[in-house]
């Protein structure tokens, strides 16, 4: 078995496979120096000096060792040949496989503007990518130079929140008219506009962005279109990803922006499999759902070992996220698109914990949680079960929403 990308989805196929009884060869290739590691600090503990790198090591190489995974770090592939069943490396040479997993991840979305490849303007994707703006932060406090962040997604309020805890000046540039629009309702969007005001952050909606200016330094500054420039020493872009399908595309698998899959991770070739960012899922109504998180990648991954075992272990489960940003956490059941109501429960003012419950058509679709671990766990319960409060008892803390469960 070969598998084309070494992070959370390609480790996770690999041990599946492992356990799933494969006792063949398996190889686990990745482009990155280093073996699998977690992303999610990247732009939390990493960035702020609070892990050392043992920490970040996802499996250490003797525990791959033991399960019988060969990692091949800094091994690019370059081409599928579905025909004769191989993959041909960068340095030419080429591998056969019996099964195929493309775990190949996501890329940042570049700014296309004048100056965005200048010095200390900075996408943060890879563990490097995440070393690369600490030390540039760290040059920026030192200075007392702002930080500019583009795009008010989860990598950029992330930064932002890090960036505020090492001293930093801080403005995020949304292009939307709120925060997290990719997934947050209206009214969560404002409570962490609020949230990150209060840290000191200066917030910029509808931010048109005309240019980056540059010296000898590398950035200097973001011009907007209205012809301000916001002073600049590190600019951190994150505005998204696009699905690493290239391969995929050139050895003709049916792709739509990301490698289509089913619910068990298989692609258009019977002998190859697909999990993680790099997927996008065609759902039985026939729409396609891209999900980027750690549980997609875990759980597909589990599911596209499985099938090139021979056996169906869909992934239905309620999709679920979250988001550290200061001292709160985020933990999203469920995807609240299309809610035409919703409903709080715990105290949203005083913001010390509390969940939105998001309905369509009178059902329970999905659930935000700030602090409160509790509705989180609860909610992926309801959700995975198909079982729907009321709004009413949603927003009555004295109601035991576990008890539905039971009924
Ligand atoms: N806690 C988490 O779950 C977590 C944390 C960090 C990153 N990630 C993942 O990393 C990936 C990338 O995150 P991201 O934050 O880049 O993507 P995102 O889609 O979450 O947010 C991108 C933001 O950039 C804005 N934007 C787009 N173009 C812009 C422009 N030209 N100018 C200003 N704003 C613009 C969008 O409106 C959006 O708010 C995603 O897969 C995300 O799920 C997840």
């Amino acid at each position: 078995m070969v598998i084309v990308g070494a992070g959370q989805a390609g480790l996770q196929t690999a041990e599946a496979l492992r356990s799933g009884g494969f006792e063949g060869p398996i190889t686990l290739l990745g482009d990155e120096p280093h073996g699998p590691y977690h992303r999610p600090p990247l732009s939390k503990a990493w960035l702020a000096g609070e892990m050392d790198a043992a920490q970040l090591v996802m499996r250490a190489p003797e525990m791959l060792a033991k399960k019988g995974i060969e990692l091949r770090t800094d091994a690019a592939v370059q081409a599928i040949d579905r025909a004769h069943k191989t993959v041909q490396l960068a340095d030419g040479s080429r591998l056969p496989y019996s099964g195929l997993v493309l775990a190949t991840g996501a890329t940042p979305r570049a700014l296309p503007l004048p100056g965005a490849d200048a010095a200390g303007v900075l996408p943060l994707r890879s563990r490097a990518d995440a070393s690369a703006i600490a030390e540039r932060m760290a040059g920026c406090v030192e200075k007392n130079l702002p930080v500019v962040v583009i795009g008010g997604g989860f990598i950029g309020l992330e930064v932002a929140a890090t960036a505020r805890k090492k001293g930093a000046r801080v403005t995020v540039l949304e292009a939307a008219p709120r925060l997290l629009g990719r997934v947050l309702a209206p009214v969560l969007s404002d409570w962490y506009a609020e949230l990150h005001r209060s840290h000191g952050v200066e917030l910029v909606f509808g931010a048109q962005i005309a240019a980056i200016d540059t010296d000898a330094n590398g950035v200097r500054g973001v011009k907007l279109a209205d012809g301000q420039v916001l002073p600049a020493g590190l600019v951190v872009v994150g505005i998204g990803v696009s699905a690493n399908d290239a391969l995929a595309l050139q050895a003709g698998l049916a792709c739509d922006r990301g490698i289509v899959v089913d619910a068990c991770g298989r692609t258009s070739d019977p002998h190859i499999v697909a999990a993680g960012d790099c997927t996008a899922r065609r759902l039985p109504d026939g729409t396609l759902l891209r999900l980027e998180s750690v549980q997609n990648a875990t759980e597909q991954g589990k599911s596209a070992a499985a099938a090139l075992l021979g056996q169906d272990r869909p992934f239905t489960a309620t999709p679920w996220f979250w988001s550290d940003q200061y001292d709160r956490k985020l933990q999203m059941a469920g995807l609240s698109t299309g809610a035409d109501r919703w409903a709080v429960r715990g105290d949203m003012a005083a913001g010390t914990g509390f969940s939105v419950y998001h309905f369509k058509d009178g059902r329970l679709i999905a659930v935000d949680s700030v602090n409160a671990a509790k509705d989180h766990l609860q909610a992926r319960k309801l959700l995975d079960a198909g079982v729907s409060p009321s709004t009413e008892q949603a927003a009555d803390g004295g109601v035991d929403l576990g008890s539905l469960l039971s009924r």
